[in-house]
């Protein structure tokens, strides 16, 4: 069954993500039981340690607050198991006094904190700071963890901000991170994202009540979050959803490649609207594309309510064309020249559905200031009422509504010319199939990471963007099969 994510309560969506002040205003919630809590964290760490790692000389390096605390627990369950465990203290007094009395319980001598002894271990738990990291990582840290042979973090690796994943400090890569309840945004947000390694999330019974009390809006991007329309023996061409581009004359791959990619996905029928001098050239293509020489006529058509524009299209081109369309009130993705037509007018975009940016388009549209990429779509999103689709290996869709899904089921793979207009597609088909703008583009972007994956498994991992096209509909079909085992 998939969860729906209209729930009064999003936090029991099991893709939510919590960010540090989530998880403050949920300990709160839950402060009468949070001794109990930070046990079952260390419980739960250690069993995780046990499950993927045979025994090895283990250092825990615990900081002054509560995770610290989750690190002596942990660091004393392994010893009562028989693995060689020795603990080390940024402070020898912690500031947390569930911390004080879980150390009050370590009986064995306590390592010192340097960065010699952090060589001598086969691996360094980082138990120093966590969710309350809250300034530059002292100088001290980052040459301990950096000695260290191998690291695993529990929570976050130390020095990574928990809500936007930016470095506070030179951060050690850690080969697996352990959080608890739900992991955070930065767990897969770059440029954390490429430092956690294994994100392994454990339960620790936090009561309902304390789960009910926050609300989070940020998810996981996976098939959970949204539901793809299905094939019905009555379906014809229109009902499955009719795509529209417009083709300009200097770069036809793009809308080609974007056509393509709303055909192999799932629409009905795809049209490309060009000129007449244009037409013929466009022709000599796939033998299932549908090409339109004027647009005025094309607009007309109420069976044609999703249209894509700005691949291939020089801004200027891409402006007039984006003004008639929104004069006709289609249900628009731009894209591309699109995007470079309205950099400086925000205005010239009001009325779109969905945005796809790169982060050079992006901060051409939403200069950045002082906001981290997360925070500048959530706002983008809501001063434009459109879905912003902000790309990257690391792609970030924020709605108007507040709701932001992260997505890294991708594949460095994706970083080829043209990949971007396949994406285009992919959400054009899904919109033009009656999903919402937010769900279709979480979809599409899902779908498309999967399919690039597909593709650098076929190729070596080197496709073209042709390459992720054909691989769409299997796509599909993964996320398909994943939503029914929800
Ligand atoms: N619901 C859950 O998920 C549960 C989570 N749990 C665990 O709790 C952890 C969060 O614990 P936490 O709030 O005590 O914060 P934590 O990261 O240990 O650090 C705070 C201390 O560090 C200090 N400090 C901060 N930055 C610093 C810096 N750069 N350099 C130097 N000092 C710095 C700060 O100092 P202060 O600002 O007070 O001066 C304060 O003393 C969480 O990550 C998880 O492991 C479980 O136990 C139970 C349920
Ligand atoms: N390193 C990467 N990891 C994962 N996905 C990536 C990476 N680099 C690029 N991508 C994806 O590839 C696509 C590139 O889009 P874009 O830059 O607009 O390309 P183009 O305009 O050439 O079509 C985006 O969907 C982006 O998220
Ligand atoms: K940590």
């Amino acid at each position: 069954m998939s969860h729906s994510l209209s729930l009064s309560a999003p936090i029991l969506h099991p893709r939510a993500l919590l960010t540090p002040a989530e998880t403050r205003e949920m300990d709160q919630a839950a402060s009468l039981n949070i001794e109990d809590l930070m046990v079952n964290a260390g419980t739960m760490a250690a069993r995780i340690i046990r499950q993927n790692y045979k025994p090895l000389k283990i250092l825990v390096a615990c900081g002054p607050g509560n995770n610290g605390g989750d690190g002596l627990v942990l660091a004393s369950i392994l010893k009562n198991q028989g693995w060689p465990v020795s603990v080390t203290l940024l402070k020898s007094e912690p500031s947390s006094y569930l911390t004080k009395k879980m150390l009050a319980k370590w009986d064995d001598p306590i390592i010192p904190f340097v960065p010699e002894e952090a060589k001598r271990f086969d691996l360094v738990i980082d138990a120093l700071f966590g969710a309350g990291m809250n300034r530059a990582l002292p100088h001290i840290v980052e040459k301990f963890l950096e000695a260290a042979k191998r690291r695993i973090a529990i929570d976050l690796p130390s020095g990574v901000e928990g809500e936007t994943g930016l470095f506070m400090g030179k951060v050690a890569p850690c080969e697996m991170s352990i959080c608890f309840v739900r992991p955070r945004p930065a767990h897969y947000l770059s440029p954390a994202l490429k430092i956690c390694g294994k994100i392994k999330c454990a339960d620790i019974a936090m009561p309902t009540s304390a789960l009910k009390a926050v609300s989070p809006h940020i998810w996981h991007n996976d098939p959970s979050l949204w539901q793809l329309p299905t094939q019905h023996f009555d379906d014809h061409k229109y009902k499955r959803g009719v795509v529209s581009l417009v083709g300009g004359k200097d770069m036809p791959g793009a809308a080609h490649l974007s056509a393509a990619a709303a055909r192999r996905v799932g629409a009905g029928m795809v049209r490309i609207v060009t000129s007449p001098e244009e037409a013929p050239y466009y022709r000599i293509g796939s033998a299932g594309l549908i090409i339109d020489d004027d647009l005025d006529t094309s607009l007309e058509d109420p069976r044609r309510e999703v249209w894509i524009c700005g691949p291939g299209l020089p801004h200027q081109k891409a402006g007039n064309v984006l003004k008639k369309l929104l004069d006709k009130r289609k249900s628009i993705i731009a894209d591309a020249g699109a995007l470079s037509w309205a950099a400086g007018d925000l205005s010239r975009l009001k009325g779109v559905k969905v945005i796809t940016p790169h982060a050079g388009e992006f901060a051409r549209l939403f200069p950045l200031g002082d906001k981290t990429r997360l925070k500048a779509a959530i706002s983008a999103a809501k001063e434009l009422d459109s879905v912003i689709v902000l790309k990257g290996e690391d792609t970030i869709i924020a709605a108007p509504d507040g709701r932001v899904a992260i997505n890294s089921h991708a594949s460095t793979a994706l970083a080829t010319a043209g990949t971007g207009d396949v994406l285009t597609g992919v959400i054009g088909a899904l919109l033009s199939g009656g999903m919402h703008p937010w769900e279709a583009s979480c979809a599409a972007v899902w779908i498309h990471g999967q399919a690039g994956q597909m593709a650098a498994k076929e190729y070596g991992g080197w496709p073209l963007a042709e390459d992720v096209v054909t691989f769409l509909g299997k796509s599909r079909h993964v996320a398909e099969q994943k939503m029914k085992k929800q």
